[in-house]
């Protein structure tokens, strides 16, 4: 990587505004999923060693600039001081009186978390004023927030522009793996791609098409490419206005030799249900009032024999409603494979992570991201802002 880390840099003594992506599920003002703070200690752990100050950034859902008390980061600092096995400091406020007193009297090897950066209008504008607040109360800025790392905000980029600026272990780790995985990869790379986001992962797609050997689409995505290969889909998901970009990419596969595989057959449902009249049929007879939701047992045969037999397998985006039983088979016959397969195996993407959680193979995969849109606006070639802003090495 290209770019400064906290291991190219002297800690000691120093107080550091570190940036971290703590925007994970709560219910019932309790934090769900401690996937991403537990991903945060390494980088917490080295500065807190290294006899730093360390002060936590984070946001948490979208308050649109203004104060929530259920997005309050109280429930986030407690969890991260049970993982740490110590005291974590926690100001209501952003910035201000509060926490320049608190830092000035904090030890070095302490951690004090702010407020949700979110709930001060400035963050998300990016506003210069604020992002000297952030930069004022420090010496330097270690971003390790990469699953906001797409976002242009005063405390995952404006704040570089004021003190020294470097990025943590695990920004370091996603680059990495993300940046290996697509610029020298091993092969055959193979990369699945499902979901229902059509629109966001259609750019993917192009930018994947000119690294990867197999291309495998499954999930609601599927059925765009499905009727720009000219049969009925039903009541399926549809984005209409990308069938002809389906078939120029279907095209610039053949073009490039990749394998570019698609359902061969499918479960159909009646509604969008748990308890629907399901049936298996194959791809050119979708009847038409039934909608696919899930990928059947041929196609999965065939994605798991390709995933066993690829060095390097990137998955985003389920292969059917997985949230539902009746069509969780896809999504977790893939899940099966990836957990068995050598080759090495990357998953992106919030729903997929969370597929490979519930199914009980997250510790089966090589990588897990912590990033959905920023590692696929990184997949797709795009800029990263919150990487861009930090120092070169
Ligand atoms: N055949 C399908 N029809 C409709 N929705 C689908 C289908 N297959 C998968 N989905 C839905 O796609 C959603 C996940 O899509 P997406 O957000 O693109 O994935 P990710 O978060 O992994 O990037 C899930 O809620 C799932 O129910
Ligand atoms: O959860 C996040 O995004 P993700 O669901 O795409 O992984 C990040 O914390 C970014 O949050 P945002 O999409 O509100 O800027």
């Amino acid at each position: 990587m290209n770019k400064q880390t906290i291991s190219d840099i002297e800690v000691d003594g120093k107080t550091v505004f570190c940036r971290v992506d703590f925007n994970v599920p709560m219910k019932d003002g309790e934090v769900t999923d401690d996937t991403r703070i537990k991903a945060a200690l390494p980088t917490i752990q080295h500065l807190t060693g290294n006899g730093a100050k360390v002060i936590l950034a984070s946001h948490l859902g979208r308050p649109k600039g203004e104060a929530h008390d259920e997005l309050r980061l109280d429930p986030v600092a407690e969890r991260l001081s049970d993982l740490l096995g110590a005291e974590v400091l926690k100001s209501d406020e952003v910035y201000g009186q509060e926490v320049t007193k608190a830092i000035s009297e904090m030890e070095r090897g302490k951690v004090l978390l702010l407020e949700n950066v979110r709930f001060d209008p400035g963050e998300e504008k990016n506003d210069a004023e604020l992002a000297k607040h952030f930069a004022d109360m420090a010496d330097l800025y270690v971003n390790d927030a990469f699953g906001a790392a797409h976002r242009a905000h005063a405390s995952t980029a404006g704040v570089a522009e004021y003190i020294p600026a470097v990025a943590g272990f695990l920004m370091q780790k996603e680059l990495e793996v993300l940046g290996n995985a697509l610029t020298d990869p091993e092969r055959p790379f193979t990369a699945i791609i499902g979901g229902a986001k059509v629109k966001d992962k259609i750019g993917v797609i192009d930018n994947l098409l000119d690294k990867v050997d197999n291309l495998i689409i499954g999930g609601g995505l599927a059925y765009t490419f499905v009727k720009a290969q000219g049969y009925e889909i039903g009541k399926s998901l549809l984005e209409e206005d990308k069938i002809d970009l389906a078939k120029q990419y279907m095209e610039k596969a053949k073009e490039n030799n990749v394998n570019f595989v698609m359902p061969e057959d499918v479960i159909v449902a009646d509604d969008f249900s748990e308890d629907a009249n399901t049936k298996e049929v194959s791809i050119e007879e979708i009847p038409e009032d039934w909608e696919a939701l899930d990928i059947g047992p041929k196609t999965r045969q065939t994605y798991a024999d390709l995933v066993k037999d690829s060095k390097l397998i990137i998955w985003n985006g389920p292969m059917g409603v997985f949230e539902m039983d009746t069509f969780a088979g896809g999504t977790k016959a893939v899940a099966e494979a990836l957990a068995g397969t050598e080759g090495y195996t990357v998953i992106g993407g919030g729903d997929s992570a969370a597929a490979v959680e519930t199914f009980g193979y997250a510790s089966d995969m090589d990588h897990v991201s912590t990033g959905g849109g920023a590692s696929l606006e990184f997949m797709e070639g795009k800029e990263l802002p919150g990487v861009t802003v930090l120092n070169d090495k």
